[in-house]
């Protein structure tokens, strides 16, 4: 092997493999003395018929034998008609077949390009090419020529190069211009690039370390990137020490105190942040953070506040729907439905089976029967579904019920129902509060009218939500709100050793096998190994052989994602044995993951842009798919590159490009699980999962996601750790202090401040 650089200059003869993540190419170049050779390494969005200039050097590959290794390469656009028709027909315009091609390249010579990008009315002197089909062409080259730049402008700054079509979405053609300008844009939660990166590209720019650019976004870095454990804020001190780390060099430099808080006062002065005193520390947050809470705060305690009289005897009308329902509330359910009749914010709370919903039930007759408009909302579709099936009636999802919608390249919904044109309804029944983080509970707020009551129901003892703040159980601590806890499990509920092991667990106790009709299982593995072989048995023979569930019926759940029986493994694993390869059965891999026709899958981000149709109703069309939703491929397209992913009753397309947006979903982790049920739950526990992960809150939202059935298959010994750590992460959060504070400062509430 040769190791000094050369360089070969040629033609794309044939592209052999492609990978569109990472831009890694294996192509075949005839070089400029007619040469067949095959070269590999990191060629970006490479098409048939360019021509390339590789510098690299020559390796012998075991099984492929020769080969050069490009290290770096220049496009040479080509320049005769014969090598821009090739380099057209290989479908880099869609609408442009090897024809149209060949016509195109005729007609414009070597302004082909020039034409295309700059002047595509042109394009319409060739038959065939309508005005409108010019300006779509145009439009696409000039997408494609960019995406391109940007691609292999990512890859020389070592930067992802799955960014290019994020950032093309957010600044166009300008792309390369804005980074420059300021490299740290890239560590904005659009782009999530981590600072080191962006921060090594400013500093080749030129930046100085203690400049104040760098040092502000720094700052505003550590904050985010901790701001993603959940918190609402971070203790000043404590987010100046860790940016001091971050913005160190192994040369010794470390910023001077001082230009890090000149650096802090200007991010305050600019409105980026926001320092209060508040739970006896200086607390920093972003200033949506900050407003979201304050906003929340406020609004809560002046809804809390609201009373409401009636003309009738509410006790009395009470008394004559309970006689004509089935059911006898226990006391504490009874006094929920008081409440909710008389103030304008309860909370209701309570683990499985103590009677959460019988009450909501209780609640919605109670204002049927006085005239009040009720909605029903959860923040999960699946939880919807579900709320909507025990009260029988229409429950929507929060997104759904405040109208979010398509904002440019805004990551953030816009939400149609706000304060300008608030939600029309008398009361709001919100399920599975623990989920909602504040951001989403300021939107919800915000769309209300002032006389809308609010009931908020959840179980403090789940997980606390994926985004900031801990708003269930601030609201709960701070006792300024009405709340009613229920702690007696029903007789029915009590049957089912689900529920049993789920309250046992809440109270440090191991839980047990059994059940009326044995619906909860514990199934001793200990290594990762015979866990993952015992869950897959499960799935693919046991339980549709014994119990008759079907796949869809069954999910896996797992504490983490890469360590032992993680969802990385334990997918690919379900994948195997549930949806095998076969001739004919077509696939898209992307990255490391293969997505196969009848595939489960999760998307897991946000997307208010996908767009969906009913599945019966192909007329009815909306948008946004969202975090958790879980659906199957019904329809894969090769050569359109796209998509049909079926979500409960919609369909919606995905182009490959969204892949990264979609995950495997036959095992997923118990926090993507949150507001889900499924009839059948594995939880998979073997040993060598972090201890971060082994605590008793996950175990319990684990558990308390089956129906039917619960198979435990796992370590003892892990079980035990996570049933005795009661230890929640820490969450900074001022939520509650601001509520307790609101009741001894009544005179400062008021929601007309703004
Ligand atoms: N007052 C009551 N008298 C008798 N049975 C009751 C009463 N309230 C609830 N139940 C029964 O207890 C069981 C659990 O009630 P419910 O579904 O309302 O609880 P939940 O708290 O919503 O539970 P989960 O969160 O698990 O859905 C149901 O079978 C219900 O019919």
């Amino acid at each position: 092997m040769d190791n000094e650089l050369q360089s070969i200059s040629g033609t794309v003869d044939a592209v052999i493999y492609q990978n569109e993540d990472n831009g890694y190419a294996v192509i075949r170049v005839v070089t400029d003395n007619g040469e067949e050779v095959t070269a590999v390494g990191t060629l970006p969005q490479i098409c048939l018929g360019e021509e390339l200039m590789l510098t690299g050097h020559w390796v012998t590959h075991a099984a492929y034998g020769e080969q050069f290794q490009t290290e770096y390469f220049e496009r040479r656009m080509p320049a005769t008609v014969k090598g821009i028709a090739d380099y057209l027909s290989s479908g880099i315009v869609k609408g442009i077949g090897p024809k149209l091609a060949r016509k195109i390249a005729d007609c414009f010579g070597e302004e082909t390009f020039e034409v295309m990008a700059n002047e595509p009315e042109r394009l319409t002197c060739i038959s065939g090419i309508t005005a409108r089909k010019a300006e779509a062409i145009g439009e696409q080259f000039r997408h494609q020529t960019s995406m391109r730049r940007l691609m292999e402008f990512l890859m020389e700054n070592e930067l992802p190069p799955q960014l290019a079509a994020r950032l093309y979405k957010r600044y166009k053609e300008s792309a390369i211009e804005h980074i420059m300008e300021n490299p740290y844009l890239l560590c904005n939660e659009e782009f999530e690039v981590d600072f080191t990166a962006a921060d090594t590209l400013a500093l080749s720019q030129g930046m100085a370390l203690d400049s104040p650019e760098r040092l502000k976004a720094g700052i505003l870095y550590t904050l985010r990137f901790n701001l993603t454990n959940g918190h609402t804020f971070i203790p000043k001190n404590k987010l100046l020490a860790t940016s001091s780390r971050l913005l160190q060099d192994e040369d010794g430099f470390e910023p001077e105190a001082e230009l890090l808080d000149d650096a802090f006062a200007q991010l305050e002065d600019t409105g980026n942040l926001v320092c209060e005193h508040i739970c006896r520390r200086d607390a920093v947050y972003l200033e949506p953070m900050h407003e979201a809470e304050v906003f929340v705060a406020d609004y809560l305690a002046e809804l809390s506040d609201s009373e409401y009289e009636y003309e009738f005897d509410v006790g009395e009308l009470l008394d004559s729907l309970e006689e004509n329902s089935a059911i006898t509330y226990a006391p504490r359910q009874r006094q929920a439905i008081e409440w909710a009749a008389r103030y304008g914010l309860v909370i209701l709370t309570g683990g499985p089976g103590t009677g959460k919903t019988t009450t909501v039930r209780g609640m919605l007759e109670f204002f049927d029967a006085v005239g009040l408009e009720t909605v029903l909302a959860a923040p999960t579709g699946r939880a919807a579904k579900r709320l909507s099936e025990l009260c029988g009636r229409e429950a929507k999802t929060i997104h759904r019920l405040l109208e979010a919608g398509y904002r440019g390249a805004d990551p953030h919904a816009a939400f149609a129902r706000n304060k300008e044109n608030p939600l029309e309804c008398d009361v709001v029944i919100l399920d599975e509060v623990s989920m909602i983080d504040i951001v989403l509970m300021q939107a919800l707020l915000e769309a209300l009218r002032p006389e809308t009551r609010l009931i908020l129901v959840g179980d403090a003892d789940q997980l606390p939500p994926v985004g900031p703040g801990n708003f269930l159980r601030d609201c709960i601590g701070s006792e300024r709100i009405h709340t009613i806890e229920l702690d007696e499990i029903f007789r029915q509920a009590q049957q089912s050793a689900i529920v049993r092991n789920a309250h046992a667990i809440n109270h440090g106790e191991m839980p047990v096998s059994g059940g009326r009709d044995g619906d909860f299982f514990i199934m001793k593995q200990r290594s990762a190994d015979d866990v993952m072989a015992t869950v897959v048995e499960l799935c693919r023979k046991r339980l549709p052989d014994y119990y008759g569930f079907t796949p869809d019926q069954i999910q896996v759940l797992t504490p983490s994602r890469r360590q032992a029986a993680g969802t990385h493994q334990l997918n690919s694993l379900l994948q195997k044995a549930l949806n095998p390869q076969e001739p004919g059965k077509p696939e898209k891999r992307y990255g490391d993951t293969v997505f196969r026709l009848g595939d489960r899958v999760m998307q897991v981000r946000n997307n208010y842009d996908i767009v969906w149709e009913k599945q019966d109703d192909p007329d009815e069309v909306g948008s946004g798919m969202f975090n958790g939703d879980v659906g199957r491929i019904v329809g894969i397209s090769l050569s359109e590159e796209s998509m049909l992913i079926q979500f409960d009753d919609k369909l919606a397309h995905y182009s490959f490009d969204m892949l990264s947006e979609l995950e495997l979903a036959y095992a997923m982790t118990v926090h993507k699980s949150q507001g889900s049920e499924f009839d059948a739950v594995i939880v998979a526990l073997p040993n060598g999962i972090g201890r971060r992960l082994l605590t008793r809150n996950i175990l319990y939202t684990a558990i308390t996601r089956a129906k039917k059935l619960l198979v435990l298959v796992g370590d003892p010994a892990v079980t035990e750790t996570m049933v005795n750590t009661n230890t929640r992460n820490r969450r900074y959060s001022a939520l509650r202090a601001r509520l307790i504070r609101s009741a001894k400062e009544p005179e400062q509430l008021g929601l007309d401040e703004e």
